[in-house]
């Protein structure tokens, strides 16, 4: 979630550099898997380093290159319901740029055939599966974490349980850490590390999205279906989306 709640996890957040993301990603390609680890913050012996940036799980290169500068490295993934992410991952774009077709005019290239426009990026990326497959050329499943976009708001605890227990760490983050805020609609921290006050995600994290066709939805639902089911298959685990 970006806060720091156990010493023993150093974090690295892009965006912390203060430039987009896009941005450090094109740079980090040209820089080379030595200059990547120069951006990382000083670990002490027995401490973890997490980077996030939410492009790597659908950049093809990012597998070969993370391999190359640490064949150790443990992957963690936020996955969600793919037609949820979606429109989320819209909401996102349309904040930005207000003027933007619909949801649904973008999902079709042809809206009469209801063929489906999987080179929009919205799309593409809930192609779990396909992903996937990419990692699988380099690092074992066992080296893989999905952690359920649903389950981590519905049981945060529970979630970050299994990460914890993935990561080899004591479990410190429990239920104790948590309460529900009824105005944000989303669990928060009851305190972040240094601080005593609460707290929640950003702004940007939880916003209420537009309403879609229900004929649309239902056309992604079954688009997406067969890529769910290979992506439970491969992890072996049933997220519940379908
Ligand atoms: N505790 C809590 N508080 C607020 N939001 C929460 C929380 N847990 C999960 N989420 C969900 O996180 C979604 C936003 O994550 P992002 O996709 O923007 O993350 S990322 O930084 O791009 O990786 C965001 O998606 P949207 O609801 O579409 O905004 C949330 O549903």
């Amino acid at each position: 979630m970006g806060v720091v709640v156990n010493a023993r996890v150093t974090w690295q957040r892009s965006e912390a550099e203060g430039k987009p993301e896009e941005e450090l990603d094109v740079e980090r390609g040209r820089l080379g898997e030595e200059n990547v680890r120069d951006l990382m913050p000083k670990t002490l012996e027995g401490q973890i380093t997490m980077e996030k940036t939410p492009s790597y799980f659908v950049t093809r290169e990012a597998p070969a290159r993370i391999y190359a500068m640490s064949r150790d490295t443990k992957l963690i993934v936020v996955v969600r319901d793919p037609v949820t992410r979606a429109i989320s991952d819209y909401t996102q774009t349309l904040s930005k740029k207000p003027d933007i077709p619909t949801f649904e005019s973008l999902t079709f290239k042809n809206r009469t055939t209801g063929l489906i426009d999987t080179s929009w990026s919205a799309i593409q990326i809930g192609i779990y599966a396909k992903h996937l497959d990419n990692w699988l050329q380099f690092f074992p499943m066992s080296q893989i974490l999905f952690v359920s976009g649903e389950r981590l708001i519905s049981d945060p605890a529970g979630e970050l349980g299994r990460v914890q227990d993935f990561l080899g760490l004591k479990r410190i983050i429990t239920d104790k850490h948590f309460y529900f805020n009824q105005t944000k609609g989303f669990p928060c921290l009851k305190k972040a590390e240094g601080s005593s006050k609460p707290h929640c995600l950003g702004k940007t994290k939880g916003r209420t999205h537009p309403n879609i066709d229900p004929e649309v939805v239902q056309r992604l639902r079954d688009f997406y279906r067969p890529f769910n089911m290979k992506f439970y298959q491969m992890t072996g685990h049933n997220f519940g989306w379908d």
